[in-house]
Order: C-alpha cells, then sequence, then structure tokens
C-alpha cells in the first residue's frame, strides 16, 4: 500500500510572493534564449544586465499523480527585451487536456494562450482577478506593468509541462510595447 502524503501548510509572501520556507526555482534571461524576438536586444540587455532574473516559481515537492494538485505563485518581474515585455517561457501540458487557474494577486499583465488547432485567446491580469486556462492551451504570462506580476497558479500534478514548439518558434501572437501601450502583433517567426 503506497504512504499516505502528509498534508501541509507553505508561506508565500503577500507582498513579494515568495516563501521562506522552500527555494524557489529561477529564470534568468539565458535560460530564455531565442524566445524574444529581438535577438540584438536580447544578447545586449544578457550582457549589460549581467544575465537579470526574469521570473521565479515552485515545484513544490508533491507526488506527480493525477490526483495530487501542483500549486505555487510565480514572480515575474517587470521589464522589457527591445519592445517586448517580459514573459515567462511557457508550455502546453504534456496532458494536453489539463486546465490550470492563476489568482493574480497583484501587478498587471496578461495570459496569453493558443492551441494546437491555431485558436489563441488572451486574458488580462490584475489583482484579485483568477485567469482560467483551458484544457490544450499554451499559456504565457506576460507583465505589462512596472511592478512584479505575482499569481498563485494550480493545476493537476501529473499534467507535465511540453515547450514543444514554443522553443523553437515561440506563440503565433506578440505582446510588444507600443507608444507606452501593449500591444498584440503577430510573431514574424511563426509561419
Ligand atoms: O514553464 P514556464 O513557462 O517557464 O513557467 C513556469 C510556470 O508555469 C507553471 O509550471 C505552472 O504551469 C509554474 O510552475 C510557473 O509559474
Ligand atoms: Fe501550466
Amino acid at each position: 500500500m503506497t504512504q499516505p502524503v502528509k498534508a501541509f501548510t507553505i508561506d508565500f509572501d503577500l507582498v513579494t510572493g515568495l516563501s521562506k520556507k522552500t527555494p524557489s526555482t529561477k529564470r534568468t534571461l539565458s535560460s530564455m534564449k531565442g524566445m524574444y524576438a529581438d535577438q540584438g536586444a536580447y544578447d545586449r540587455k544578457l550582457q549589460d544586465d549581467n544575465d537579470p532574473l526574469v521570473y521565479e516559481f515552485y515545484e513544490l515537492d508533491i507526488p506527480q499523480t493525477s490526483g495530487d494538485i501542483l500549486f505555487g505563485t510565480s514572480v515575474l518581474y517587470p521589464g522589457k527585451v527591445g519592445n517586448e515585455y517580459h514573459m515567462t517561457k511557457g508550455h502546453f501540458h504534456t496532458i494536453l487536456e489539463t486546465g490550470e487557474v492563476y489568482y493574480c494577486l497583484s501587478g498587471e499583465g496578461v495570459m496569453l494562450m493558443e492551441n494546437p488547432e491555431g485558436d489563441w485567446q488572451i486574458e488580462k491580469f490584475s489583482p484579485g482577478q483568477a485567469v482560467y486556462v483551458p484544457p490544450r492551451y499554451a499559456h504565457r504570462s506576460i507583465n505589462t506593468g512596472t511592478e512584479p506580476l505575482i499569481s498563485f497558479y494550480a493545476f493537476r500534478a501529473d499534467a507535465g509541462h511540453d515547450y514543444g514548439t514554443i522553443e523553437t518558434k515561440g506563440y503565433r501572437k506578440l505582446v510588444v510595447e507600443k507608444e507606452g501601450q501593449p500591444e498584440i502583433i503577430d510573431n514574424p517567426k511563426w509561419n
């Protein structure tokens, strides 16, 4: 018989989004090679800002079964690469039919989603709003503001992460700053 998993409680600070109890997984700019549209701006920023931290999140030690739930906070720091806002890599779930929920605690931004059939959707993140990512949709958080974008997420623990075409072609759409405002444009690399 398998051992029952022990209940636990974990802290996530309401201001920083971070936990004192457990270390986060950190993604710095160098882990996102080829993902920003402006390669020149990426190379310059990597060097000038000494490989800055773009986002961090939690990978808690929870069994990856269909009945368990992976959860944690995601803290996406503000900034841009060229005119493209800081974003997460984004992923499909390996079990494609898996949805996910994000509850925005602070900051502002958007969740960009697309499915393999070519549909894409975008939802706004603002404090107190929950975004539902439906099954089949790759999802990428984008910070369009000037403060960290902090959200709490939960999804079925055996879903897995599939970076698939995202690491090579990216998403069909990009979110860039134009005249001080976020704008959705076609990704020139997607064809
Ligand atoms: O896999 P990515 O796109 O780097 O982003 C990681 C984010 O996605 C999640 O896996 C949730 O789907 C979180 O752990 C984290 O916020
Ligand atoms: Fe996910």
